[in-house]
């Protein structure tokens, strides 16, 4: 744990604040937009409406008994919230909550027809073959003649900057993808990241835990990273954490996964190479999915379980990618900015490198003087734009 007590968990309850804003604004807006995106009959319809106006006006309620995850969301804590207002429960709790409860709702986890079916996927798959991509992926052509260097950098940075492409956040704020994005990191800390990996002999036997985000446009560049890592000799083998079931949108699923693999493999030029290499590192083991169910736990890493812990306390290195899992990771609390992220962090069972643009209003690590630029020039906005990215890393 860490020696540095955390400020209260951020709720949502206070109007005009970006999480409040998330609970009153964003959750009806993806409920209607996931209704119109299937034909859903009329008591997927009715469960809509009884979700969209609970998130308006009323209290979290209990799973259904039939449930198959019931137990483990009591143990998450849902006894202790149901009957409470949805906004004045943990904010990262409510959030999470809310997916569960919108899967429940579509009957993804029922007995009949809808199961299975991921509500969010239209959206996956039209970003998935939007233009952007097919551009983001001609880009790798020229890629392969750049120096060492050059190309480590590239392909770091498009694994982090991928995490723009989050399409829950574009759905309540429409402009954010326009906004340039500030290139100067806020904090980088990319030199230790490379220490940690260095290629040799013995990085055969070295693992990398890549906890992933959202799927498509930031899964893309993550998978091209762990390929590039792979075939570096900076390790042996990657594992892939997603998520065990459709989450805040777009986090990436199995599903996405396979579906981001069968757009590189068919897509023409160099990612057609990374495609085949990746889904040959599938056969052969060094790429490994994993989807655990703690990956969807509406709580901080400090409760990973036993099991989630000894795999990190294993690998080289855990990257955790994206505003969500670094919410997670350092906790859910308006941290004084410059808070060190190593104390923060210092509970995680190995090193850990997070790779995030800003998007909520938690953020560690941060010299004195980056901070006062940013107010000075932003106000508050530059911690929840998604125009500000950092690389922290704690060895
Ligand atoms: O996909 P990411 O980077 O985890 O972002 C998730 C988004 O949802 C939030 O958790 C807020 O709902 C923000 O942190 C961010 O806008």
């Amino acid at each position: 744990m860490s020696d540095t007590p955390a400020p209260p968990v951020i709720l949502g309850d206070e109007p005009g604040s970006f999480p409040h804003s998330v609970l009153a604004e964003r959750h009806p807006a993806i409920i209607r937009q996931v209704r119109e995106a299937f034909p859903y009959g009329p008591d997927v319809h009715r469960r809509l409406d009884a979700l969209r106006e609970s998130c308006a006006e009323g209290v979290v309620e209990a799973l259904p008994d039939t449930a198959p995850d019931r137990d483990r969301w009591r143990d998450w804590g849902l006894d202790a919230y149901v009957g409470r207002s949805w906004f004045d429960v943990p904010w990262l709790w409510s959030e999470s909550y809310f997916y569960r409860q919108l899967l429940e709702a579509v009957g993804y986890f029922g007995t009949g027809p809808w199961r299975g079916i991921d509500p969010f996927r239209p959206f996956k798959l039209a970003e998935l073959d939007a233009p952007e991509t097919d551009a983001e992926l001609a880009a790798l052509d020229g890629l392969g003649a750049r120096p060492a260097g050059e190309r480590d950098r590239a392909l770091l940075h498009g694994s982090l900057w991928g995490n723009r492409a989050d399409l829950g956040f574009r759905l309540s704020d429409a402009q954010a993808q326009e906004r340039a994005a500030v290139p100067a990191l806020v904090a980088d800390d990319s030199d230790t990241f490379w220490s940690l990996l260095p290629a040799g002999d013995t990085a055969r036997t070295r693992t990398l835990c890549l906890v992933a985000d959202n799927s498509g446009r930031e899964l893309i560049p993550d998978l091209l990273l762990a390929a590039h890592l792979l075939a570096q000799g900076r390790c042996g083998r990657v594992v892939l954490h997603v998520k065990p079931y459709p989450y805040y949108v777009s986090d990436a699923t199995t599903a996405d996964v396979v579906d981001a693999l069968r757009k590189l493999t068919g897509a023409p030029g160099a990612a057609a190479d990374h495609g085949r290499r990746l889904w040959t590192a599938m056969a052969e083991g060094t790429l490994t999915i994993r989807a655990h169910p703690f990956s969807a736990a509406p709580l901080p890493c400090t409760a990973m379980p036993a099991d989630l812990r000894a795999e990190f306390a294993q690998a080289a290195l855990t990257v955790v990618k994206g505003d969500l899992n670094y919410r997670r990771l350092v906790g859910d609390s308006r941290w004084p900015p410059t808070t060190p992220f190593a104390d923060v962090t210092a509970y995680f069972p190995g090193p850990v490198a997070a790779l995030r643009t800003l998007k909520s209003d938690v953020i560690t690590g941060l010299d004195a003087g980056t901070e006062a630029a940013l107010v000075a020039a932003e106000g508050l906005r530059w911690r929840t734009g998604g125009t500000h990215a950092l690389i922290q890393v704690r060895e």
